[in-house]
This record gives C-alpha cells, sequence and structure tokens, in this order.
C-alpha cells in the first residue's frame, strides 16, 4: 500500500527519490530549502537546474514549508548536503514523532565531530529509526529508471526492511546490511577518491592511474572502517567499491567533474562554482584528513587530497610523492 514519504532536501538525489517513489505508488511531500526550487518543481514538474530532462510525477508536491512536508509523513527522507544535515534536523527534530523511520541519503562526514549522518540523526533525535541509504547511484540515472542497486543500512532490521520495501521497484533493488557505520563510510570516503581519480584525469594520467586509486583507495576506507568498527566485507559490497566505481568513472559524478577541472589548473573555487551542485568530496577530505591524523590511521590519498584542495600544493606533485612514499608490501 502507498505511503505518505517525506523528502527533505529537493536538490537532485532527492528530486530523483520523489521519482522513484512515486512510480512506486506512495504520495510524497517534497521540502526545498529554496522557495524558487520547490515552486520550479510545482509549477515545470521538473528541477531543471539539477535533474533536467526528468519529468516529477503529479503525486509529488514540493514545499518550502517543513510542517506541511511532514505532515502525515511515515518516513522521512533526509536528502540535503551533509553540511546541513545537522541544522535541518534540528529545524524538523520536533516535528517528528518517536519511532518515525528516518533515512540518510545524504554521503559525508560532519566537520570536527567526524560523525556520520546517521550519526548526527540519532544525536538530534534519539528516538527516530534510522536507515542509511546507499550505493552507486546517480540521479540522472535513477530518475530515468535505469536499473539500480544499493543498500539500506541500519541495526534496526525491522527499519532496513521497511526501507527496502518501499524503495525496491523493477528497476531499484534494494539490499540491507546491518553495518550501518561502514556503509555510511563507504558512501562519504569514495568521494574523495573520485576527486581524486577527477585530478588525475585532468592532468592527463591514464586508466592505469585510475585503477591503482580506486584500489588503494578501498584501502584507506578499510583501514578507517576497521577502526570505526565497520565490517571489511561491507568495502566490497555495493556501498563500497560499487559505490567508488560508479563515482570515479561516470561523468554524471560531482565529485569527478569538479576533480577534472581541478586537474586542468581551475582553482577549487572555480571548480565548485562550476559544477554548481554540492561536490561532498571536498569537505569530507577535510573532516577524514582530521579523522585519520586523531586516530593514527594512514590515508595517503585522503593526505594529499588535502594538501591539494586546502593548500595550494601542486596536483602532479601530489602524485609523484604518492608514487615515491617508503616501499611497501601490497596487503598491510
Ligand atoms: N546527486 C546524486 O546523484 C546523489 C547524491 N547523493 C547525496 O545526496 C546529498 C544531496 O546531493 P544532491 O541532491 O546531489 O545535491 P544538490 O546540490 O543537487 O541539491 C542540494 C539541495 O539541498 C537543499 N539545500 C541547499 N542548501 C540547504 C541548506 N542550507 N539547508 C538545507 N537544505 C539545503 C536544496 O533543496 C538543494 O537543492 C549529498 O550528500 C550527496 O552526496 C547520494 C547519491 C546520489
Ligand atoms: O553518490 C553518488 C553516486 O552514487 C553521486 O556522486 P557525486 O556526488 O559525485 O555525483
Amino acid at each position: 500500500m502507498g505511503k505518505n514519504i517525506c523528502i527533505m532536501g529537493a536538490g537532485s538525489w532527492g528530486t530523483a527519490l520523489s521519482v522513484l517513489l512515486a512510480t512506486n505508488g506512495h504520495k510524497v511531500r517534497m521540502w526545498s530549502f529554496f522557495k524558487e526550487e520547490a515552486e520550479g518543481i510545482n509549477t515545470h514538474r521538473e528541477n531543471i537546474a539539477k535533474l533536467p530532462g526528468v519529468w516529477v510525477p503529479d503525486t509529488v508536491t514540493c514545499t518550502n514549508d517543513v510542517n506541511e512536508a511532514l505532515q502525515d509523513a511515515e518516513a522521512v527522507i533526509m536528502v540535503v548536503p551533509s553540511e546541513f544535515m545537522r541544522s535541518t534536523m534540528k529545524t524538523i527534530k520536533g516535528a517528528l514523532k518517536d519511532n518515525t523511520i528516518v533515512v540518510s541519503c545524504s554521503k559525508g562526514l560532519e566537520d570536527e565531530t567526524f560523525l556520520t549522518m546517521s550519526q548526527i540523526i540519532k544525536e538530534e533525535a534519539p528516538n527516530v529509526r534510522v536507515v542509511a541509504l546507499s550505493g552507486p547511484s546517480h540521479a540522472e540515472e535513477v530518475g530515468r529508471s535505469i536499473p539500480t542497486a544499493i543498500v539500506a543500512a541500519s541495526v534496526d532490521n525491522e527499519a532496513a526492511l521497511f526501507v527496502q520495501d518501499i524503495f525496491m521497484s523493477p528497476m531499484f533493488r534494494v539490499y540491507t546490511n546491518s553495518d550501518i557505520i561502514g556503509v555510511e563510510l563507504g558512501g562519504a570516503i569514495k568521494n574523495v577518491i573520485a576527486l581524486c581519480a577527477g585530478i588525475s584525469d585532468g592532468l592527463g594520467f591514464g586508466d592505469n592511474t585510475k585503477a591503482a586509486l580506486m584500489t588503494r583507495g578501498i584501502t584507506e576506507m578499510s583501514r578507517l572502517g576497521e577502526i570505526m568498527g565497520a565490517k571489511p566485507k561491507t568495502f566490497s559490497g555495493l556501498a563500497g567499491i560499487g559505490d567508488l566505481i560508479v563515482t570515479c568513472t561516470s561523468m554524471h559524478s560531482r565529485n569527478r567533474r569538479a576533480g577534472i577541472l581541478i586537474g586542468k589548473g581551475k582553482s577549487l573555487e572555480e571548480a565548485l562554482k562550476e559544477v554548481a551542485m554540492v561536490v561532498e568530496g571536498v569537505n569530507t577530505t577535510k573532516a577524514a584528513y582530521h579523522m585519520a591524523k586523531k586516530m593514527n590511521v594512514e590515508m595517503p590519498i585522503t593526505n594529499q587530497a588535502y594538501e591539494v584542495l586546502f593548500n595550494g600544493k601542486d596536483a602532479r606533485q601530489a602524485v609523484v610523492d604518492l608514487m615515491m612514499r617508503d616501499k611497501k608490501l601490497e596487503n598491510v
């Protein structure tokens, strides 16, 4: 039976998920931070700036009013950029009933606290049931019903099953997983590696370089995951290697595209302006860099990404410095 679902965030991913959920027979109320974005979606049945060419069904309405969006919601989908997860939760937590299922679809880590999105949600609203939805899923493809597989992760199996049910369709396969920390770390760290893969492409390096970055990127992700209590197997699944592959290789990826521009010599600010949608890997590089230092985890690619993005290091020199690190055994 169709459910009443609220989506908080009406950018490219929120809009694509609204199309999927409406197609699955649910009634969707979407909220945008921007009044003009909400009005634009209602008027044109399309998010022209962020997901052009994808038609939004009539059973989706978009509003700038939080209470209107949350009215009768049986599940709340959080899909704002990660830097606004806490402020958005603070705005809505008073209106959330106990045991409401809240689904994080955002990929990032909080600056300074290093918390994942589900941890922020739980900190702000301890009585909700939280699930993370993550995996290789570009909005541009999900919005066009291109077959996609993804993971609904939660320590609350019933909540994960509920999320699996509402999203699952012949074109959108949802697995469940109890390792929410692993799933969220995979989704966050792959954006750092995708930025680097883009920089490598922008510098004119090749497929070998990218394969090396992706494989050693998974190693970094797994090292951090181990310290955080994630299950190693999660990183060889959809939310780990799966999302890393799609983000490092697709021209849909905002992170990869920003990286390409930086590799071609644009400044970070110029690259972000040109992409004009959230590039989560930038803030996540900062969070992961400090997190790795604090926890004494070796993350050489992340360290070089930090130097390039925030200390003006020449990207080509960063690659040389990665290549010329101490000689090592592979699997340590
Ligand atoms: N675009 C994609 O294909 C996918 C994106 N994601 C994740 O979803 C999250 C959102 O990404 P996109 O939809 O691509 O971003 P976007 O840049 O397309 O849209 C962001 C939306 O967030 C909202 N917003 C903007 N400023 C805000 C503020 N100050 N407070 C609250 N909300 C605000 C607005 O509705 C805005 O349209 C990110 O964490 C991203 O990693 C995950 C999977 C796929
Ligand atoms: O997470 C994503 C695909 O799974 C989207 O990646 P980008 O934010 O780089 O576009």
